[in-house]
Protein backbone atom coordinates (compact mmCIF):
# COMPACT_ATOMS: atom_id res chain seq x y z
CA UNK A 1 0.00 0.00 0.00
CA UNK A 2 1.14 3.25 -0.58
CA UNK A 3 2.72 5.57 2.22
CA UNK A 4 1.16 8.81 0.28
CA UNK A 5 -2.32 9.95 1.23
CA UNK A 6 -4.24 11.67 -0.83
CA UNK A 7 -6.02 15.71 0.02
CA UNK A 8 -9.63 16.70 -0.06
CA UNK A 9 -10.62 20.39 -0.43
CA UNK A 10 -14.42 21.65 0.11
CA UNK A 11 -16.01 24.30 -2.20
CA UNK A 12 -17.56 27.52 -0.91
CA UNK A 13 -19.97 29.68 -2.63
CA UNK A 14 -23.44 30.75 -1.92
CA UNK A 15 -23.97 28.58 1.41
CA UNK A 16 -26.69 26.08 -0.42
CA UNK A 17 -24.99 23.78 -2.46
CA UNK A 18 -23.29 23.03 -6.08
CA UNK A 19 -26.27 21.82 -7.59
CA UNK A 20 -28.96 24.13 -9.94
CA UNK A 21 -31.79 25.28 -7.31
CA UNK A 22 -29.97 24.04 -3.86
CA UNK A 23 -31.01 27.22 -2.65
CA UNK A 24 -34.47 25.55 -2.88
CA UNK A 25 -34.05 23.14 -0.81
CA UNK A 26 -36.48 21.99 2.06
CA UNK A 27 -33.35 22.00 4.39
CA UNK A 28 -31.79 24.98 3.22
CA UNK A 29 -32.04 28.34 4.35
CA UNK A 30 -32.69 30.85 1.56
CA UNK A 31 -31.42 33.25 2.99
CA UNK A 32 -27.80 31.47 3.33
CA UNK A 33 -26.14 33.29 0.81
CA UNK A 34 -26.22 36.44 3.55
CA UNK A 35 -25.61 33.98 6.74
CA UNK A 36 -21.93 33.76 7.35
CA UNK A 37 -22.34 31.10 9.89
CA UNK A 38 -24.03 28.77 7.67
CA UNK A 39 -20.46 28.99 6.06
CA UNK A 40 -18.81 28.55 9.21
CA UNK A 41 -20.64 25.06 10.30
CA UNK A 42 -19.58 23.20 6.44
CA UNK A 43 -15.84 24.34 7.50
CA UNK A 44 -16.08 23.01 11.02
CA UNK A 45 -17.37 19.70 9.21
CA UNK A 46 -14.81 19.41 6.95
CA UNK A 47 -12.44 20.54 9.39
CA UNK A 48 -13.69 17.39 11.04
CA UNK A 49 -13.07 15.22 7.91
CA UNK A 50 -9.57 16.53 7.88
CA UNK A 51 -9.67 18.49 4.53
CA UNK A 52 -6.96 20.33 3.69
CA UNK A 53 -8.50 23.41 2.97
CA UNK A 54 -11.79 25.25 1.73
CA UNK A 55 -11.76 26.65 -1.96
CA UNK A 56 -13.79 30.00 -3.03
CA UNK A 57 -13.77 30.57 -6.57
CA UNK A 58 -14.60 34.05 -7.61
CA UNK A 59 -16.61 35.86 -10.53
CA UNK A 60 -17.21 39.04 -8.95
CA UNK A 61 -20.50 40.08 -11.28
CA UNK A 62 -24.25 39.31 -11.64
CA UNK A 63 -24.05 36.61 -14.24
CA UNK A 64 -26.14 33.34 -15.03
CA UNK A 65 -29.83 32.74 -14.35
CA UNK A 66 -29.82 34.94 -10.93
CA UNK A 67 -33.44 35.19 -11.03
CA UNK A 68 -34.05 31.35 -10.57
CA UNK A 69 -30.42 30.03 -9.56
CA UNK A 70 -30.08 32.11 -7.03
CA UNK A 71 -26.66 34.38 -7.14
CA UNK A 72 -23.37 31.61 -7.34
CA UNK A 73 -20.75 33.45 -5.80
CA UNK A 74 -19.84 34.58 -2.09
CA UNK A 75 -20.21 38.10 -0.88
CA UNK A 76 -16.55 38.22 -0.54
CA UNK A 77 -13.84 35.59 -0.41
CA UNK A 78 -11.03 37.08 2.06
CA UNK A 79 -13.97 38.32 4.24
CA UNK A 80 -15.56 35.37 4.64
CA UNK A 81 -12.86 33.67 5.19
CA UNK A 82 -11.30 35.63 7.98
CA UNK A 83 -15.00 34.93 9.76
CA UNK A 84 -14.17 30.95 9.01
CA UNK A 85 -10.24 31.13 10.44
CA UNK A 86 -11.51 32.49 13.77
CA UNK A 87 -13.70 29.96 13.91
CA UNK A 88 -11.68 26.96 12.43
CA UNK A 89 -7.87 25.91 13.65
CA UNK A 90 -6.23 23.24 10.81
CA UNK A 91 -8.45 23.39 7.72
CA UNK A 92 -6.56 25.80 4.94
CA UNK A 93 -8.41 28.42 2.93
CA UNK A 94 -7.61 29.11 -1.04
CA UNK A 95 -9.35 32.26 -2.46
CA UNK A 96 -9.72 33.24 -5.57
CA UNK A 97 -8.36 36.73 -6.50
CA UNK A 98 -8.13 38.25 -10.13
CA UNK A 99 -4.60 39.48 -11.52
CA UNK A 100 -6.38 41.18 -13.96
CA UNK A 101 -8.35 43.30 -12.05
CA UNK A 102 -6.64 43.80 -8.39
CA UNK A 103 -3.25 45.33 -7.81
CA UNK A 104 0.02 43.16 -6.83
CA UNK A 105 0.39 45.43 -3.23
CA UNK A 106 -3.46 44.74 -2.64
CA UNK A 107 -3.05 40.88 -3.11
CA UNK A 108 -0.15 40.78 -1.05
CA UNK A 109 -1.57 42.46 1.90
CA UNK A 110 -4.91 41.01 2.10
CA UNK A 111 -3.56 36.93 1.56
CA UNK A 112 -0.49 37.83 3.94
CA UNK A 113 -2.99 39.42 6.42
CA UNK A 114 -5.26 36.04 6.45
CA UNK A 115 -2.37 34.01 6.44
CA UNK A 116 -0.78 35.62 9.70
CA UNK A 117 -4.52 35.76 10.96
CA UNK A 118 -5.03 32.04 10.60
CA UNK A 119 -1.79 31.14 11.73
CA UNK A 120 -0.71 29.75 8.33
CA UNK A 121 -3.58 28.78 6.45
CA UNK A 122 -4.07 31.31 3.43
CA UNK A 123 -3.58 30.15 -0.37
CA UNK A 124 -4.24 32.35 -3.09
CA UNK A 125 -5.93 30.97 -6.35
CA UNK A 126 -4.64 33.60 -8.88
CA UNK A 127 -6.51 33.72 -12.21
CA UNK A 128 -6.74 36.13 -15.36
CA UNK A 129 -10.64 36.40 -15.06
CA UNK A 130 -11.30 36.27 -18.95
CA UNK A 131 -15.42 37.16 -18.22
CA UNK A 132 -16.56 40.42 -19.60
CA UNK A 133 -19.02 41.07 -16.95
CA UNK A 134 -16.23 40.85 -14.24
CA UNK A 135 -14.24 43.10 -16.10
CA UNK A 136 -16.99 46.02 -16.22
CA UNK A 137 -17.48 45.95 -12.63
CA UNK A 138 -13.80 47.12 -12.85
CA UNK A 139 -14.43 49.76 -15.45
CA UNK A 140 -12.17 47.75 -18.30
CA UNK A 141 -11.78 45.99 -21.02
CA UNK A 142 -10.64 42.21 -21.23
CA UNK A 143 -7.58 42.05 -22.12
CA UNK A 144 -6.29 39.76 -24.48
CA UNK A 145 -4.81 36.24 -23.58
CA UNK A 146 -1.08 37.04 -23.75
CA UNK A 147 -1.26 40.51 -21.78
CA UNK A 148 -3.58 38.87 -19.17
CA UNK A 149 -0.66 36.44 -18.38
CA UNK A 150 1.80 38.92 -18.71
CA UNK A 151 0.50 40.82 -15.99
CA UNK A 152 -0.22 37.36 -13.57
CA UNK A 153 3.75 36.55 -14.12
CA UNK A 154 4.17 40.08 -12.88
CA UNK A 155 1.88 40.03 -10.36
CA UNK A 156 2.52 36.64 -8.69
CA UNK A 157 6.16 37.82 -8.88
CA UNK A 158 5.82 41.26 -7.25
CA UNK A 159 3.16 39.39 -4.61
CA UNK A 160 5.94 37.14 -3.87
CA UNK A 161 8.54 39.63 -3.26
CA UNK A 162 6.45 41.74 -1.28
CA UNK A 163 5.74 39.01 1.01
CA UNK A 164 9.63 38.32 1.64
CA UNK A 165 10.24 41.94 2.02
CA UNK A 166 9.78 41.71 5.69
CA UNK A 167 12.64 39.01 6.52
CA UNK A 168 12.30 36.67 8.86
CA UNK A 169 14.84 37.99 11.06
CA UNK A 170 13.46 41.88 10.57
CA UNK A 171 11.54 41.97 13.45
CA UNK A 172 13.22 43.00 16.86
CA UNK A 173 10.56 44.14 19.11
CA UNK A 174 13.08 44.61 22.00
CA UNK A 175 11.28 46.62 24.58
CA UNK A 176 14.18 46.90 26.50
CA UNK A 177 16.75 48.10 23.69
CA UNK A 178 13.62 49.94 21.99
CA UNK A 179 14.16 48.62 18.58
CA UNK A 180 11.10 47.69 17.15
CA UNK A 181 12.47 46.56 13.30
CA UNK A 182 15.50 45.83 11.99
CA UNK A 183 15.26 48.11 9.37
CA UNK A 184 17.68 46.42 6.79
CA UNK A 185 15.50 43.76 6.66
CA UNK A 186 12.62 45.78 5.43
CA UNK A 187 13.30 47.21 2.36
CA UNK A 188 11.84 48.25 -0.87
CA UNK A 189 11.08 45.37 -3.52
CA UNK A 190 11.36 48.27 -6.54
CA UNK A 191 9.65 45.98 -9.33
CA UNK A 192 8.17 47.35 -12.30
CA UNK A 193 6.93 45.52 -14.51
CA UNK A 194 5.10 46.19 -18.17
CA UNK A 195 1.51 46.36 -16.59
CA UNK A 196 2.26 46.45 -12.49
CA UNK A 197 4.20 47.68 -10.47
CA UNK A 198 5.22 48.26 -6.67
CA UNK A 199 8.12 50.16 -4.45
CA UNK A 200 6.74 47.81 -1.19
CA UNK A 201 7.84 46.65 1.23
CA UNK A 202 4.92 45.36 2.35
CA UNK A 203 4.46 45.65 6.66
CA UNK A 204 3.47 41.99 6.95
CA UNK A 205 5.40 39.62 9.36
CA UNK A 206 5.91 36.25 8.68
CA UNK A 207 3.17 33.39 9.23
CA UNK A 208 3.49 29.99 10.43
CA UNK A 209 4.04 28.99 7.05
CA UNK A 210 5.79 31.83 5.92
CA UNK A 211 3.58 33.34 3.55
CA UNK A 212 0.67 31.84 1.05
CA UNK A 213 0.77 28.92 -0.97
CA UNK A 214 -0.27 30.05 -4.75
CA UNK A 215 -2.54 27.70 -6.84
CA UNK A 216 -3.94 27.75 -10.15
CA UNK A 217 -7.60 26.94 -11.99
CA UNK A 218 -8.32 26.06 -15.80
CA UNK A 219 -7.23 24.22 -18.91
CA UNK A 220 -4.32 23.34 -19.52
CA UNK A 221 -3.13 25.67 -21.54
CA UNK A 222 0.00 26.40 -22.32
CA UNK A 223 -0.07 30.31 -21.02
CA UNK A 224 -1.53 28.53 -17.42
CA UNK A 225 0.81 26.10 -17.34
CA UNK A 226 3.77 28.07 -17.90
CA UNK A 227 1.95 30.39 -15.16
CA UNK A 228 1.58 27.32 -12.66
CA UNK A 229 4.95 25.65 -13.81
CA UNK A 230 6.47 28.80 -11.61
CA UNK A 231 4.62 29.35 -8.83
CA UNK A 232 1.67 26.93 -8.25
CA UNK A 233 1.45 24.45 -5.27
CA UNK A 234 -1.98 23.16 -6.26
CA UNK A 235 -3.54 22.72 -9.25
CA UNK A 236 -7.12 22.92 -9.89
CA UNK A 237 -8.23 21.41 -12.86
CA UNK A 238 -11.38 20.35 -14.85
CA UNK A 239 -11.15 16.80 -15.97
CA UNK A 240 -14.00 13.63 -16.64
CA UNK A 241 -12.23 10.93 -17.23
CA UNK A 242 -9.14 9.22 -15.24
CA UNK A 243 -7.24 9.40 -18.53
CA UNK A 244 -7.40 13.16 -19.02
CA UNK A 245 -7.01 13.27 -14.79
CA UNK A 246 -3.23 11.28 -15.43
CA UNK A 247 -2.34 13.20 -18.71
CA UNK A 248 -3.16 16.58 -17.08
CA UNK A 249 -1.49 15.90 -13.93
CA UNK A 250 1.45 14.76 -16.15
CA UNK A 251 1.68 18.06 -17.74
CA UNK A 252 1.43 20.11 -14.49
CA UNK A 253 4.55 18.32 -13.14
CA UNK A 254 6.18 18.44 -16.59
CA UNK A 255 5.77 22.53 -16.53
CA UNK A 256 6.70 22.75 -12.97
CA UNK A 257 9.81 20.73 -13.72
CA UNK A 258 10.42 23.06 -16.94
CA UNK A 259 10.43 26.08 -14.37
CA UNK A 260 13.32 24.31 -12.45
CA UNK A 261 10.77 23.18 -9.76
CA UNK A 262 10.50 19.50 -7.87
CA UNK A 263 7.23 17.88 -9.55
CA UNK A 264 6.31 17.12 -6.39
CA UNK A 265 5.62 20.76 -5.13
CA UNK A 266 2.54 20.85 -7.09
CA UNK A 267 -0.59 19.14 -6.52
CA UNK A 268 -2.90 17.63 -8.95
CA UNK A 269 -6.45 18.77 -7.84
CA UNK A 270 -10.01 16.79 -9.62
CA UNK A 271 -13.52 17.77 -9.20
CA UNK A 272 -15.83 15.53 -7.82
CA UNK A 273 -19.54 16.67 -7.54
CA UNK A 274 -20.83 14.07 -4.38
CA UNK A 275 -24.61 13.11 -3.76
CA UNK A 276 -24.32 10.86 -1.11
CA UNK A 277 -27.64 8.52 -0.53
CA UNK A 278 -28.06 5.25 0.94
CA UNK A 279 -28.59 3.65 -2.38
CA UNK A 280 -28.29 5.14 -5.93
CA UNK A 281 -31.84 5.15 -6.25
CA UNK A 282 -32.44 7.01 -3.50
CA UNK A 283 -29.73 9.83 -4.58
CA UNK A 284 -30.84 10.19 -7.81
CA UNK A 285 -34.55 10.99 -6.71
CA UNK A 286 -32.82 13.17 -3.62
CA UNK A 287 -31.27 15.28 -7.26
CA UNK A 288 -34.29 14.79 -9.43
CA UNK A 289 -36.52 16.13 -6.39
CA UNK A 290 -34.28 19.44 -6.15
CA UNK A 291 -33.64 20.18 -9.84
CA UNK A 292 -37.37 19.78 -11.21
CA UNK A 293 -37.85 21.29 -14.47
CA UNK A 294 -33.96 22.33 -14.68
CA UNK A 295 -33.62 18.34 -16.09
CA UNK A 296 -36.26 18.56 -18.97
CA UNK A 297 -33.93 22.01 -20.14
CA UNK A 298 -31.20 19.40 -20.44
CA UNK A 299 -32.47 16.96 -23.24
CA UNK A 300 -31.70 19.15 -26.44
CA UNK A 301 -27.76 19.32 -24.43
CA UNK A 302 -27.49 15.24 -24.08
CA UNK A 303 -29.46 14.66 -27.10
CA UNK A 304 -26.07 16.74 -28.54
CA UNK A 305 -24.02 15.04 -26.60
CA UNK A 306 -25.33 11.54 -27.87
CA UNK A 307 -25.73 12.69 -31.55
CA UNK A 308 -29.07 11.19 -31.35
CA UNK A 309 -32.90 12.56 -31.19
CA UNK A 310 -34.54 12.91 -27.99
CA UNK A 311 -38.01 13.46 -27.10
CA UNK A 312 -38.75 16.14 -24.17
CA UNK A 313 -42.25 14.01 -23.42
CA UNK A 314 -40.76 10.44 -22.88
CA UNK A 315 -38.41 11.66 -20.17
CA UNK A 316 -39.61 8.62 -17.65
CA UNK A 317 -38.61 6.22 -20.30
CA UNK A 318 -35.02 4.66 -21.44
CA UNK A 319 -33.36 5.37 -25.05
CA UNK A 320 -34.34 2.72 -27.30
CA UNK A 321 -32.05 -0.11 -28.87
CA UNK A 322 -32.12 2.28 -32.31
CA UNK A 323 -31.58 5.37 -30.39
CA UNK A 324 -28.73 3.56 -28.14
CA UNK A 325 -27.09 1.97 -31.67
CA UNK A 326 -26.72 5.05 -32.94
CA UNK A 327 -25.62 6.89 -30.30
CA UNK A 328 -21.83 7.95 -29.85
CA UNK A 329 -19.79 10.82 -27.86
CA UNK A 330 -19.76 14.16 -29.18
CA UNK A 331 -16.35 15.96 -28.61
CA UNK A 332 -18.16 17.27 -25.64
CA UNK A 333 -15.74 15.46 -22.61
CA UNK A 334 -18.54 14.13 -20.39
CA UNK A 335 -20.23 12.54 -23.42
CA UNK A 336 -18.39 9.34 -22.79
CA UNK A 337 -19.43 9.46 -19.60
CA UNK A 338 -23.10 9.92 -20.53
CA UNK A 339 -23.18 7.21 -22.83
CA UNK A 340 -21.84 4.97 -20.54
CA UNK A 341 -24.78 5.98 -18.22
CA UNK A 342 -27.46 5.66 -21.01
CA UNK A 343 -26.21 2.11 -21.86
CA UNK A 344 -27.46 0.99 -18.30
CA UNK A 345 -30.80 1.39 -19.54
CA UNK A 346 -31.62 4.57 -17.07
CA UNK A 347 -34.41 6.69 -18.07
CA UNK A 348 -34.11 9.94 -19.70
CA UNK A 349 -34.63 11.85 -16.62
CA UNK A 350 -32.26 9.38 -14.49
CA UNK A 351 -29.33 9.69 -16.74
CA UNK A 352 -29.36 13.71 -16.75
CA UNK A 353 -29.74 13.04 -12.91
CA UNK A 354 -26.63 11.37 -12.76
CA UNK A 355 -25.08 14.67 -13.45
CA UNK A 356 -24.07 14.19 -16.64
CA UNK A 357 -24.35 17.65 -17.67
CA UNK A 358 -22.12 18.80 -14.38
CA UNK A 359 -19.11 20.60 -14.79
CA UNK A 360 -16.79 17.79 -12.64
CA UNK A 361 -17.72 13.80 -12.59
CA UNK A 362 -20.45 13.27 -10.11
CA UNK A 363 -21.27 10.25 -8.04
CA UNK A 364 -24.89 9.76 -6.71
CA UNK A 365 -25.22 6.91 -4.17
CA UNK A 366 -23.48 5.27 -1.15
CA UNK A 367 -20.40 5.63 0.64
CA UNK A 368 -18.38 3.05 -0.84
CA UNK A 369 -18.88 3.87 -4.78
CA UNK A 370 -17.45 7.76 -3.90
CA UNK A 371 -14.32 5.94 -2.10
CA UNK A 372 -14.46 3.70 -5.10
CA UNK A 373 -14.39 6.76 -7.55
CA UNK A 374 -11.94 8.83 -5.31
CA UNK A 375 -9.54 5.29 -4.79
CA UNK A 376 -9.62 4.44 -8.47
CA UNK A 377 -8.57 8.44 -9.59
CA UNK A 378 -6.10 8.56 -6.96
CA UNK A 379 -4.33 4.74 -7.57
CA UNK A 380 -3.94 5.81 -11.10
CA UNK A 381 -2.31 8.83 -10.65
CA UNK A 382 -5.21 10.73 -12.03
CA UNK A 383 -5.05 12.97 -9.09
CA UNK A 384 -2.94 13.90 -5.75
CA UNK A 385 -6.62 14.95 -4.66
CA UNK A 386 -10.01 16.18 -4.78
CA UNK A 387 -12.04 19.73 -4.16
CA UNK A 388 -15.78 18.98 -3.83
CA UNK A 389 -18.62 20.34 -4.41
CA UNK A 390 -21.13 18.58 -2.72
CA UNK A 391 -25.22 18.80 -3.95
CA UNK A 392 -26.70 20.63 -1.03
CA UNK A 393 -23.75 21.79 1.54
CA UNK A 394 -26.88 21.65 4.55
CA UNK A 395 -26.50 17.95 5.14
CA UNK A 396 -24.01 17.03 2.16
CA UNK A 397 -20.47 17.90 3.90
CA UNK A 398 -22.16 15.65 7.28
CA UNK A 399 -22.79 12.96 4.92
CA UNK A 400 -19.53 12.86 3.30
CA UNK A 401 -17.60 13.31 6.09
CA UNK A 402 -19.47 11.10 8.36
CA UNK A 403 -19.52 7.97 5.63
CA UNK A 404 -17.07 9.05 2.76
CA UNK A 405 -14.54 9.65 4.80
CA UNK A 406 -13.88 7.05 7.56
CA UNK A 407 -13.80 4.62 4.20
CA UNK A 408 -11.37 6.13 2.88
CA UNK A 409 -9.10 5.93 5.96
CA UNK A 410 -10.00 2.01 6.14
CA UNK A 411 -8.51 1.88 2.99
CA UNK A 412 -5.51 3.58 4.37
CA UNK A 413 -5.48 6.40 1.48
CA UNK A 414 -6.89 9.11 3.78
CA UNK A 415 -4.93 10.67 6.97
CA UNK A 416 -6.65 10.14 10.00
CA UNK A 417 -5.31 13.50 11.47
CA UNK A 418 -3.80 16.68 10.10
CA UNK A 419 -0.46 16.23 9.22
CA UNK A 420 0.17 19.63 10.69
CA UNK A 421 -1.04 23.27 11.03
CA UNK A 422 -0.32 25.15 8.08
CA UNK A 423 -1.68 24.87 4.94
CA UNK A 424 1.57 23.85 3.27
CA UNK A 425 2.18 21.29 5.84
CA UNK A 426 -1.26 19.48 4.91
CA UNK A 427 -0.15 19.87 1.00
CA UNK A 428 3.04 18.51 1.87
CA UNK A 429 4.81 21.18 -0.35
CA UNK A 430 7.97 22.79 0.10
CA UNK A 431 8.99 26.10 2.05
CA UNK A 432 9.12 29.50 0.67
CA UNK A 433 9.53 32.86 1.57
CA UNK A 434 9.63 35.63 -0.81
CA UNK A 435 10.61 34.54 -4.49
CA UNK A 436 11.16 31.01 -5.16
CA UNK A 437 15.07 31.43 -6.00
CA UNK A 438 14.78 28.35 -8.89
CA UNK A 439 12.09 30.54 -10.67
CA UNK A 440 13.64 32.74 -13.02
CA UNK A 441 12.20 35.39 -15.82
CA UNK A 442 8.34 35.58 -16.97
CA UNK A 443 6.66 33.79 -19.91
CA UNK A 444 8.70 33.41 -23.32
C1 LIG B 1 -11.94 24.36 -11.54
C2 LIG B 1 -11.82 25.74 -12.05
C3 LIG B 1 -12.07 26.83 -11.22
C4 LIG B 1 -11.95 28.13 -11.71
N1 LIG B 1 -12.22 29.16 -10.88
C5 LIG B 1 -12.20 30.41 -11.38
C6 LIG B 1 -12.61 31.50 -10.58
O1 LIG B 1 -13.00 31.30 -9.43
N2 LIG B 1 -12.58 32.74 -11.11
C7 LIG B 1 -12.16 32.98 -12.39
O2 LIG B 1 -12.15 34.13 -12.80
N3 LIG B 1 -11.79 31.96 -13.19
C8 LIG B 1 -11.81 30.70 -12.72
N4 LIG B 1 -11.48 29.66 -13.53
C9 LIG B 1 -11.11 29.95 -14.91
C10 LIG B 1 -9.63 29.86 -15.19
O3 LIG B 1 -8.84 30.45 -14.23
C11 LIG B 1 -9.28 30.46 -16.55
O4 LIG B 1 -9.56 31.83 -16.54
C12 LIG B 1 -10.09 29.80 -17.62
O5 LIG B 1 -9.70 28.46 -17.67
C13 LIG B 1 -9.86 30.49 -18.97
O6 LIG B 1 -8.55 30.36 -19.35
P1 LIG B 1 -7.73 31.54 -20.03
O7 LIG B 1 -7.62 32.65 -19.03
O8 LIG B 1 -6.39 30.88 -20.28
O9 LIG B 1 -8.44 31.95 -21.26
C14 LIG B 1 -11.58 28.36 -13.06
C15 LIG B 1 -11.34 27.26 -13.89
C16 LIG B 1 -11.46 25.97 -13.40
C17 LIG B 1 -11.22 24.83 -14.31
Amino acid sequence: MTEKKLILGLALHDGSGALNNAWRAPQVNPENYANFEANIRYAQAAERGKFAFLFIPDFPAVRGDIEHGGVRNIIDPMIALTAISQATSRIGFVATGSTSFQEPFNHARQFKALDVLSHGRAGWNAVTTSDPAVAANYGKPVAERSERYQRAHESIQIVQALWGSWQKEAWIKNQASGQYIDSSKLQPVNLQGKYVASRGPLAIPPSEQGQPVIFSSGGPSPHLLALAGRYASGFIGEVWTIEDGRAQRAMVRRAAEEAGRDPDDIKFFAGIMPTVAPSVREGLDRRISILGDTLKAQVPQLANMLGVQIDRRRLDEPLTTEQLSGAYPSRDPRSGIALDVARQGWTVRDILAHGVIDYHPTVVGPAALHADHIQEWFEAEAADGFWLSPDIFEDGVDAFVDEVVPVLQQRGIYPSDYIGTTLRENLGVAEQYGLDPRVVGTED
